[in-house]
């Protein structure tokens, strides 16, 4: 579904990846995981189009684009909710730049509401609001946006741990009932182990794929089998020896 081959990007002379490869297979919950200020944020600020790349291609379902910026839906570690609409208003805004049939995008959003928990708070303002149910009404928005594609940079790192772990099954709703391929950046190993199907372990700057690893098995029941630890302790080595070797 994308594929990027040979994508370099250059800040202050120096190469944050350079020759930087990866293939994101449609319907695959595929995850980055990587040490801080290795250069993830600036890949997805070059796939959704904020920067351009130095180099390289981005193959979207085997045809060249510039970015991803109209064909891909965002979702960012800040709600980015507009503080003055309600969490309707702020799940209709795709609809509305979209030019969708308002009516009909009302009727989907609230099924949207109903299905993540949210019946009930259409007409509250953000900030009346916690942040998981703040973070639950930007998942309804790029659900809205109807894209195949969903990039998530961090969606749930800032929320606790109790309202991350309901955040995750929701997350994992995104990929089994909304049918859509999912591309989510975590620093959270655990995380990365319960959502990936593809994990791609990244090196400090330049970052490069120093391994990618393909799970299997049921994920809510998965995390704590002897394997999925082991391949925990496993991974955290890896990156642990990367940052240690790396351009920290
Ligand atoms: N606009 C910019 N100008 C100069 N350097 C930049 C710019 N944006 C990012 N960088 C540098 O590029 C490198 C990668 O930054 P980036 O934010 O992509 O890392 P990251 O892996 O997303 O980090 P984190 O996990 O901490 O969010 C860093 O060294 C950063 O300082």
């Amino acid at each position: 579904m994308l594929s990027v081959s040979g994508l370099s990007k250059v800040f202050d002379q120096q190469p944050v990846f350079s020759g930087f490869d990866l293939t994101v297979t449609r319907n695959r919950f595929a995850v980055l995981i990587g040490p801080s200020g290795c250069g993830k944020s600036t890949l997805f600020d070059v796939l959704t189009g904020v920067t351009a790349p130095d180099e390289g291609r981005i193959l979207w379902q085997e045809s060249e684009v510039a970015h991803l910026g109209d064909l891909a839906a965002y979702m960012h570690q800040k709600d980015l909710l507009l503080p003055w609409f309600s969490l309707l208003e702020n799940s209709l805004l795709p609809s509305r730049t979209g030019r969708e049939d308002l009516k009909q995008a009302r009727s989907r959003a609230m099924q949207l509401f109903s299905r993540l928990g949210l019946s009930g708070y259409e007409k509250y303002l953000p900030y009346q609001v916690s942040g998981g149910m703040r973070q639950r009404c930007a998942l309804v928005r790029t659900l809205m946006f109807n894209r195949d594609l969903v990039l998530l940079d961090e969606p749930l790192s800032a929320l606790d741990a109790i309202t991350r772990k309901r955040l995750q099954s929701l997350l994992l709703l995104l990929q089994s009932e909304f049918d859509r391929t999912l591309l989510m950046i975590t620093h959270d190993v655990d995380e990365a182990l319960l959502l990936a199907d593809d994990l791609y372990l990244l090196s400090a700057k330049p970052m490069r794929i120093i391994e990618k690893i393909v799970l299997h098995g049921d994920k809510p029941g998965r995390l704590n089998t002897p394997q999925l630890l082991a391949m925990k302790d496993m991974i955290m080595k890896r990156l642990g020896e990367d940052i240690d070797h790396g351009s920290f």
